[in-house]
């Protein structure tokens, strides 16, 4: 599935018939992430627990189909979550009242920092107890991959024999950086201070933009050649060959504000966002692939809400790989780049459960496959 199919900013308003099941939450520095599972019973006549043996992948393995549905809150709006949850009765199981007592969600599972922060609240205010996974646990990477160079995206299939050793690189508020080596095996070997947490910070700040996207709209708008000191300003409008620098390469980001007798309201507010959104990219970037250098992968995968499938951010990320591993290493993008902690976490519940609707129906090792084949499978709803 294309990313640009997943619907945004859709109103979640499930009808009566929708049964929900599986909430989890990953609670990040700047953004509250919500995956749960959701499936309409008008839609097949037969009880949920026995949709799995009516529904097959082309691999043959059962399939429950339903919905995956995303949905996320600024941190800062902890509250508006809390209401969402309440009003959509998602520690309820969605629809208490038809499934009678005892269906009463108890804990759910929860990842990323808040997990441990709004513990007590959670309790307090929907009863429910967290359950915590750890958040580099719930770093999951399956059939979600696509390249972007020059505009152009193409997604890849990788084959489940060559997708490891790889780099999975979490752009959040900060960065993490970790090596992934099998399914389950991965170590975090390095991360950054400066990521999207910075530039939204930072952007705030110097733009006076009231909201991310806003930002980021900006960006699309700026030159950052207005700001940033080029290598053609230094050498004279030409190329400095000798190294292989051309003159269109930033030699120093924000460099030109040093000798030009500006104050920050003399430029542009779209110029500065640029800059700032080329800056933190390409610094990703080239810790991404000194860490790639040093580990010996040639794939690295770039998830987190930073990216929010923009072209320009992606492109600078690649175009930072691809320079600096001189064509070497590849970049990719994923699908569902931010809500990958929060699939993870949702992916270690659901797998538990589905392991129990499975039971006398397929074998072990069929189980795990048709878990991972309900996420592709589902339709995906994102707001
Ligand atoms: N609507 C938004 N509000 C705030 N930040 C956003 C938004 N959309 C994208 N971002 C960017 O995504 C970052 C958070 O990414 P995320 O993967 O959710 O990390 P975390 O788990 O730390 O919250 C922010 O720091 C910001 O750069
Ligand atoms: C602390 C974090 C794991 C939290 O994850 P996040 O909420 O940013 O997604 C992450 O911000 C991070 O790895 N920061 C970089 C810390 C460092 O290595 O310098």
């Amino acid at each position: 599935m294309d990313p640009s199919e997943i619907e945004t900013e859709r109103e979640l308003n499930p009808n009566q018939s929708d049964r929900i099941y599986h909430l989890a939450v990953d609670f990040g520095g700047s953004l509250v992430k919500l995956v749960y599972f959701t499936k309409n019973d008008d839609d097949e006549e037969i009880p949920h627990r026995m949709a799995l043996a009516k529904s097959k992948t082309s691999s043959g393995y059962p399939v429950l189909k339903g919905r995956l549905q995303f949905k996320k809150f600024e941190t800062s709006k902890i509250n508006d979550c809390l209401e969402f949850i309440k009003s959509m009765k998602l520690h309820l199981g969605g629809c208490q009242q038809q499934d009678g007592p005892g269906t009463q969600i108890t804990a759910v599972k929860a990842t990323g920092g808040g997990a441990y922060k709004y513990a007590d609240l959670f309790k307090e205010r929907l009863g429910i107890t967290l359950d915590k996974e750890d958040e580099m646990d719930c770093l999951v990477v399956h059939q979600e991959a696509f390249t972007y160079m020059d505009g152009q995206k193409e997604f890849v299939q990788i084959e489940p024999d060559d997708l490891y050793p790889y780099l999975l690189v979490n752009i959040g508020s900060g960065v993490g950086i970790l090596k992934v080596d099998g399914d389950g095996k991965f170590e975090r070997v390095s991360g950054t201070s400066i990521g999207g947490g910075t530039f939204w910070g930072l952007g705030k700040l110097l733009t006076k933009c009231k909201s991310f996207d806003d930002l980021l709209e900006l960006s699309y708008r700026g030159d950052n050649s207005a700001i940033d000191m080029l290598v053609g300003d230094i050498y004279g409008g030409m190329d400095y060959s000798k190294v292989g620098l051309s003159s269109t390469i930033i030699a120093s980001s924000f460099g030109k504000a040093i000798s030009d007798k500006k104050e920050l309201e003399d430029y542009k507010p779209e110029d500065i966002a640029r800059s700032l959104l080329r800056m933190i990219s390409n610094n990703i970037g080239q810790i991404s692939y000194l860490n790639a250098l040093q580990f010996g992968v040639k794939r690295i995968f770039f998830s987190g809400f930073f990216i929010r499938s923009h072209p320009f951010t992606m492109d600078t990320l690649s175009d930072a790989v691809n320079f600096w591993s001189k064509g070497e290493a590849k970049a990719m993008f994923l699908r569902h780049e931010g809500f990958l902690g929060a699939v993870g976490a949702f992916m270690s519940s659901y797998k538990q459960d589905l392991h129990e609707l499975l039971v006398d129906q397929v074998d072990a090792v069929n189980k795990t496959q048709a878990s991972l084949d309900l996420s592709i499978d589902c339709t995906i709803y994102a707001a």
